[in-house]
């Protein structure tokens, strides 16, 4: 197969974790025998440094030409610690997702079996859990009105949405749903909120198309702490923009790590894949940053084009890495391997598979061929 790539690495570790990512489907494409060719551009901060614009032109293009975009973390604290900046780095990414019509991300959570003990929750309570949430992600209060006067002492952000932005969504949960658990929860605050009551009244419509589904409802405040009492209860999880934002990295603390959460951005003509952690300024050039969201996004990227056994090999080397404890600081904090070592051993991996016996002493990092 030949895919055209568009790779936007952005701030802080998004180009370390990035690289890790495009070196590992380098070695699937010399492994499997594809054709993956990538074309890199900027987006975010580094984007307004040399532009002014978080979202140049000449990015959007590349996006809208490829037949997928790699995306990596955007964000700065000069943006951060100034609230009163007019161009942020998060523009970038919002704009992004609004052009390309990317209305679904689809963020899988789960409790590895050799990571059981790296979450702070109990391990009875995380075993065998495997969920995944739904979120909206080019609606509601995000892309709304945003109002601040003149003299600075107002401010509103109008959440909207509208029925087909719930219905196409929804029938995507679902139809996902079927060849899982048979589950959907749709998380609201439909006690409160209008939009939330749309949401409610379009979902349990969706779902009489879907009789062998069955649809709960939840309260956001009461799924925050679901999510930690009693994640196994999960299958899909449906909801709207920013509660689907915050549920998610609350849901990485089941896995152990953040680092470890990865999505695809899907719409009708066009699909992105990135971690859902952010640019973790903190850790820039540091080689500490966990490249597996990352990794992880790229076999997302795989299996939206069905390359089914490509994204096995790598989600196999990943789980081989955790297996073996090749893990970075997040994971393990006397860990000697960085992101770049992580990188190379899937990458390793996937090239040779079970052909090399690989225990920690004999792993020569330096060997991996693919940079
Ligand atoms: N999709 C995105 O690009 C995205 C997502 C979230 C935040 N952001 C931006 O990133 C910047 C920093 O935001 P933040 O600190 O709230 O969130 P963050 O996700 O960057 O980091 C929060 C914490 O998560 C952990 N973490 C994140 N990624 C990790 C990784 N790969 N490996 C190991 N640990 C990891 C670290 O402990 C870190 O302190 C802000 O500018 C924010 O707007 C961007
Ligand atoms: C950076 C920010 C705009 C973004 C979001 O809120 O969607 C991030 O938190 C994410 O989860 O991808
Ligand atoms: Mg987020």
């Amino acid at each position: 197969m030949i895919l055209n790539i568009a790779v936007l690495p952005g701030d802080g570790i998004g180009p370390e974790v990035t690289r890790q990512a495009v070196k590992i489907l380098k070695a699937v494409g010399e492994t499997y025998n594809h054709t993956f060719n990538f074309h890199e551009e900027i987006i975010g901060a580094v984007a307004i440094d040399k532009f002014g614009n978080p979202l140049p032109d000449k990015t959007i293009e590349l996006c809208l030409k490829s037949d997928a975009v790699l995306f990596g973390a955007i964000g700065d604290p000069k943006y951060d610690n100034d609230p009163t900046a007019k161009v942020r780095p998060e523009q970038g990414l919002l704009k992004l997702r609004k052009s390309l019509g990317l209305y679904a991300n689809i963020r899988p959570i789960k409790a590895y079996p050799t990571l059981l003990e790296k979450s702070p929750l109990k391990k009875d309570r995380i075993e065998g859990v495997d969920f995944i949430i739904f979120r909206e992600l080019t609606g509601g209060i995000y892309f709304g009105e945003k109002i601040l006067s003149d003299d600075g002492s107002y401010a509103s952000d109008l959440c909207e949405y509208s029925e087909i932005e719930i219905e196409r969504i929804a029938h995507l949960a679902f139809k996902t749903a079927r060849k899982r658990k048979k589950k959907v929860t749709l998380v609201d605050k439909a006690n409160v909120l209008e939009t939330s009551r749309l949401w409610r009244k379009i979902t349990t419509h969706i779902a009489k198309s879907y009789p062998d589904i069955q649809l709960d409802f939840l309260f956001i405040d009461n799924a925050a702490m679901q999510l930690i009492l009693n994640p196994g209860q999960f299958d899909v999880i449906l909801t709207e923009n920013m509660f689907g934002d915050i549920i998610s990295d609350e849901g990485s603390v089941i896995g152990g790590s953040i680092g470890l959460l990865a999505s695809a951005s899907i719409g009708d003509e066009n699909a992105l894949f990135e971690p859902i952690h952010g640019s973790y300024p903190q850790a820039k050039n540091k080689d500490i940053a966990n490249p597996i969201a990352s990794i992880l996004s790229a076999a997302m990227l795989l299996e939206h084009f069905k390359l089914y056994e490509e994204a096995k090999a790598v989600t196999k080397a990943i789980e081989r890495s955790l297996e073996l404890n090749i893990v970075t600081p997040d994971l393990n904090v006397e860990s000697k391997y960085g992101t770049k070592k992580v990188g190379n051993f899937i990458a390793d991996y996937i090239a040779n598979s079970d052909d090399i016996n690989y225990n920690q002493e004999n792993i020569d990092f330096g060997q991996s061929t693919i940079i």
